[in-house]
């Protein structure tokens, strides 16, 4: 199986203080990875580090087998960071963020039929299509983050990388989010998640790295949460657990 992305013996330290301390994460072509850990094991660094958003201090990074350094094809990959206002006092609308979102694939030149489609075809994707023209900030924060998402499908990328995508999200857009990344793994893409909890997702992920203290604890079949949320009863959604909360996942 190709390797889309690999980080090997990823060292991040911010200002001194390592926060990654030698991890190794591999997502293989077609693979569905979800990055499981408690609050500041060092989750959202590493997709950084991946992306070359955050520097290693040690380690290595490929994407789509070439090092970091010299990756170019940005267009083959869609980020979805940890909750970044989609709104932003900015009037845009959900049409126009989307359409952002095709702007490295199509260039400067002007919006070709293919590109209205890709466009069309993501927000239809995250079940928006009725919100089109409406400025992204009188959605509900679960639309929101659809926006985003439909944002980085609408550059048809090949791997997708999201940074917690269903935190703080309504039950509804969850499940819409889930079906739309079955779709995109369906047509061979690959995706990296961050997640506190899997909820609807859970079915499609392939494989779980367990991040803790700055290590890799566990990566292999998704580990059972702790058990006070393991009941069936138990589904609701963590916004964004503070920092002292305890892991959910528990490195086995
Ligand atoms: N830019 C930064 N400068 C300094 N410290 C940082 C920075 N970003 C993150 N940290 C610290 O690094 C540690 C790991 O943070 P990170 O956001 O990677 O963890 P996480 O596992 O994604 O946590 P969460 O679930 O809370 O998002 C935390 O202690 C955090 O406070």
């Amino acid at each position: 199986m190709t390797e889309v992305l690999q980080v090997r013996r990823g060292v991040v330290a911010y200002s001194d203080r390592p926060v990654l301390r030698g991890v190794e994460l591999t997502v293989h072509s077609g693979e569905v990875v979800a990055l499981l850990g408690a609050n500041g094991s060092g989750k959202s660094t590493l997709i950084k580090a991946a992306l070359g958003l955050v520097p290693l201090t040690a380690g290595e990074v490929r994407l789509f087998g070439t090092p970091l350094r010299r990756f170019r094809q940005w267009p083959r990959i869609g980020y979805v960071p940890q909750r970044l206002g989609a709104g932003g006092g900015v009037p845009a609308t959900v049409g126009e963020v989307v359409a952002a979102g095709r702007l490295a694939r199509r260039g400067w030149r002007p919006a070709s039929a293919s590109d209205k489609a890709a466009v069309t075809a993501a927000i239809e994707a995250v079940g928006l299509a009725d919100r089109v023209r409406d400025p992204v900030a009188t959605l509900s924060g679960g639309q929101q983050q659809r926006t985003l998402i439909a944002r980085a499908l609408a550059g048809e990328p090949e791997l997708l990388i999201l940074d917690e995508p269903t935190a703080g999200v309504d039950a509804a857009s969850q499940e819409t989010f889930a079906g739309a990344l079955s779709d995109f793994v369906a047509k061979g893409g690959s995706v990296a998640l961050v997640a506190h909890e899997l909820g609807p997702l859970a079915p499609l992920i392939d494989r779980a790295v367990v991040l803790h203290d700055g290590l890799v604890a566990h990566d292999g079949p998704v580990p059972e949460p702790a058990e006070h949320h393991a009941h069936p009863e138990h589904d609701h959604v963590h916004p964004h657990a503070p920092q002292t909360s305890p892991s959910l996942w528990e490195a086995p």
